[in-house]
This record gives C-alpha cells, sequence and structure tokens, in this order.
C-alpha cells in the first residue's frame, strides 16, 4: 500500500507510462502523415507503378544515403497508420488512404492535412491552458489575436487553405449524397444551400436533379463573384442570421458545429421561416456528426472527440450528441427529425417543421 491506495502492480505500472507515451506522441503520426503530403510520397509510389522501393523513394526525393534509414522509420510509422501497404520488407503499396492523398485525382483529403497540421492551428494548441483561464472567446483569438472567420475574409492564403478543405470535402461528400441518398432530395422543387462557400454541393445536387431549383447563400465577399447556370443555380449574398432566402429545403452542410446552442437554434429559426409546412414537403438536411458513445468503433468515437475540439476551440461551437440535437430541434419549433448515420463520422440529419 502507497499513501493508503492499492498499489499499482508492475504491470500496470508500466501499461501506464506507455499510455502517457502514446498519447504524448499522438502528434508524431500527425506530422509524419504531413511530412508525407509535403513530399509528395503518394505521388512517387503512383507515379513510379507499384511496388515502389524505399531506394526508389529515396532517389526520387533526393534524400542523402546517410538519410535513407530516417526516411524508412517514418514510412514504417505510416504503414502502421495504414497510408502505404508492405508486401515484402522494401516494397510500398498505396492504400485507399494514401490514394487521397494523391495531387492529380478527383477525390482528395490532402487539403485537411494542409489546414488542420499547419502551424497556424497547432501552435496554437500551445495555448490551451491559457484559453481555458482567459476571457478570450476563442483559442483562435488568444492564439492570433483574430477570429476564424476574419482571417479567412481578410488573408487570401488562408481562404484558399480554408476553401481548399471545403471543395475537396464537398466534392468528396457530394457523390455519396446523390448516389446513396437521392430520396431525401426527390420531390423537392427549390434548395437553398446556406453557408454552402463556393456551392461545390449545390452544384452537384443542380447537375443531378435538374427540376431542382438551387441557391447559394453565403456571405458576400465568398460568392461575389461566383457564376451560376442559367438553368438550375445560382448565388446570393447574404447574412444568414438576418434572412434566409425561401426555398422547399434549405441545406446546412457542416454549418450548425460551427456554432453554439443559441446560435444554433437562433439560424434552425429563420430556417424555419424560410422553407414551407411539412404537408408541403418543408424541411432542413443537415450533414454534421451526432455522437453515440455506445455504438461506435474506437477510431470514429476519436475522430468526433477531436473535432469537437476543433470546433470548440475555433469557434465555441460543438459536435454534438443525439440528444444535443434533439433538444436543438424542440428549442427551435421543428415537430420531428431523423438522424441516419450513413456518412462515415457524419450523420445525415432531417429536420421537419
Ligand atoms: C465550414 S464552411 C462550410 C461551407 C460549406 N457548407 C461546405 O460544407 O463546404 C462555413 C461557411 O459558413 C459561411 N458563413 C459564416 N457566417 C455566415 C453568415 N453569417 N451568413 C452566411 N454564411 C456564413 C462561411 O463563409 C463559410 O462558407
Ligand atoms: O476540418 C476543418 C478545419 C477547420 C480549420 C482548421 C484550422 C484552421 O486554422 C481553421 C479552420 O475548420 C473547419 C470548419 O470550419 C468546418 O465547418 C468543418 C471542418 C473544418
Amino acid at each position: 500500500m502507497i499513501n493508503g491506495e492499492n498499489a499499482a502492480s508492475s504491470s500496470e505500472l508500466l501499461k501506464a507510462q506507455a499510455q502517457v507515451w502514446n498519447c504524448t506522441f499522438n502528434y508524431v503520426n500527425s506530422m509524419s502523415l504531413k511530412c508525407a503530403v509535403e513530399l509528395g510520397i503518394a505521388d512517387i509510389i503512383h507515379s513510379h507503378g507499384q511496388p515502389t522501393t524505399l531506394s526508389q523513394i529515396a532517389s526520387a526525393l533526393n534524400i542523402k544515403p546517410n538519410k535513407v534509414e530516417c526516411i524508412q522509420s517514418v514510412m514504417r510509422i505510416l504503414v502502421h497508420s495504414g497510408f502505404f501497404a508492405q508486401q515484402k520488407d522494401d516494397e510500398y503499396f498505396l492504400t485507399p488512404a494514401s490514394r487521397l492523398l494523391l495531387k492529380d485525382t478527383p477525390l482528395k483529403a490532402a487539403p485537411f492535412v494542409d489546414l488542420v497540421a499547419d502551424p497556424l492551428y497547432t501552435t496554437a494548441f500551445h495555448c490551451l491552458g491559457t484559453w481555458l483561464q482567459n476571457d478570450d472567446p476563442t483559442l483562435f483569438e488568444t492564439a492570433h489575436g483574430k477570429k476564424v472567420w476574419d482571417r479567412v475574409a481578410d488573408e487570401p492564403k488562408f481562404k484558399s487553405l480554408f476553401y481548399d478543405l471545403m471543395i475537396t470535402d464537398s466534392e468528396l461528400i457530394a457523390g455519396i449524397v446523390i448516389k446513396d441518398c437521392k430520396e431525401v432530395f426527390e420531390g423537392l422543387k427549390s434548395l437553398v444551400d446556406v453557408a454552402g462557400g463556393t456551392g461545390i454541393m449545390a452544384r452537384a445536387i443542380a447537375t443531378a436533379f435538374p427540376d431542382i431549383k438551387c441557391t447559394v447563400f453565403d456571405l458576400p465577399h465568398v460568392v461575389d463573384n461566383l457564376q451560376g447556370t442559367n438553368d438550375n443555380l445560382d448565388f446570393l449574398g447574404g447574412n444568414m442570421f438576418e434572412a434566409i432566402p425561401q426555398a422547399n429545403a434549405v441545406l446546412l452542410k457542416w454549418i450548425l458545429h460551427n456554432w453554439n446552442d443559441e446560435e444554433s437554434v437562433k439560424l434552425l429559426k429563420k430556417c424555419k421561416e424560410a422553407i414551407p409546412s411539412k404537408d408541403e414537403g418543408g424541411k432542413v438536411i443537415i450533414i454534421d456528426m451526432a455522437i453515440e458513445n455506445q455504438s461506435q468503433d474506437k477510431e470514429s468515437m476519436e475522430t468526433q472527440l477531436c473535432f469537437d475540439i476543433l470546433m470548440v476551440s475555433l469557434f465555441r461551437g460543438k459536435e454534438r450528441s443525439v440528444d444535443d440535437w434533439k433538444k436543438l430541434f424542440l428549442a427551435a419549433g421543428f415537430s420531428h427529425y431523423k438522424i441516419t448515420p450513413m456518412l462515415g463520422v457524419r450523420s445525415l440529419i432531417e429536420a421537419y417543421p
């Protein structure tokens, strides 16, 4: 007994120490992935024709002979995380995850790495404790003295990093929503994609459903120079907290998690004013996460919890549990809702007036 507590066994003690090491080292995984994206390792393997040996990768990257074993260590951790596969000791293949890192591919995930692993965000985390104890609304403001939306508006480089992520995510998710969730759009005559960014999602819906008149509604500096089509897509600038254009359905993709409960209820009430009654087909279609503690695998749960930290620290938003969504819809005056967890770690959520 130590201080009246049960003494840990040797194996418990060593396991606890390894747990501290493992959690502290999480950023090494993240930075190894960032390094692979920066060096274009997936592109090297792809353009070489698979399999590609370590010396072929090293020579494509002009790695000096005395650092070949260093890049081998980086490859080893990336194989362990599932980004590359190995058949023989020295031969590397792409996996579905590293295919998303290719530069010349229609569906991409590298912009997520570019933005989230950028020092602009990672260095902010050194202020987490300070921010929790000070009066700044967000960690981003403690670290950089500015709100995220102000940097998006004022800094072209940051704006393009931010919208590259939004565009590539919408390209990936639009294909899946149109293929696997078509019934959600059936019968609609009009749809407004509120805070729809550069309009990738709405453009895909407008093409797949020519009878739906689609409007992309976002802040004026985002949509002012964007062109619709003559047929069924247009862009409109405005503030969603003031008024939303009328439509049969409102789409909110990756929006409500940017806002706290009070702001989200206000926004949902504005959405409700913009759509007809349920009998006339009115609905709000939401693409966001619904955290369900029990039914999820460890990796999905961890991803959702990291997104929650991202939203809290950047915007004072949050990722919501199924119960949080229920409370939000009730408070905004919706009569019922349906949550379908069919988009990986995200769900397709429908709310009816
Ligand atoms: C996270 S992005 C999501 C964009 C898009 N829905 C997507 O998933 O790609 C959030 C969007 O909200 C927009 N936004 C922020 N405040 C807004 C406001 N008050 N009115 C309209 N749009 C706003 C931003 O300009 C940005 O395009
Ligand atoms: O995946 C993201 C990442 C961000 C993000 C990360 C780092 C920054 O310095 C700024 C923004 O923002 C997101 C966001 O607003 C969203 O609605 C979904 C995903 C992400």
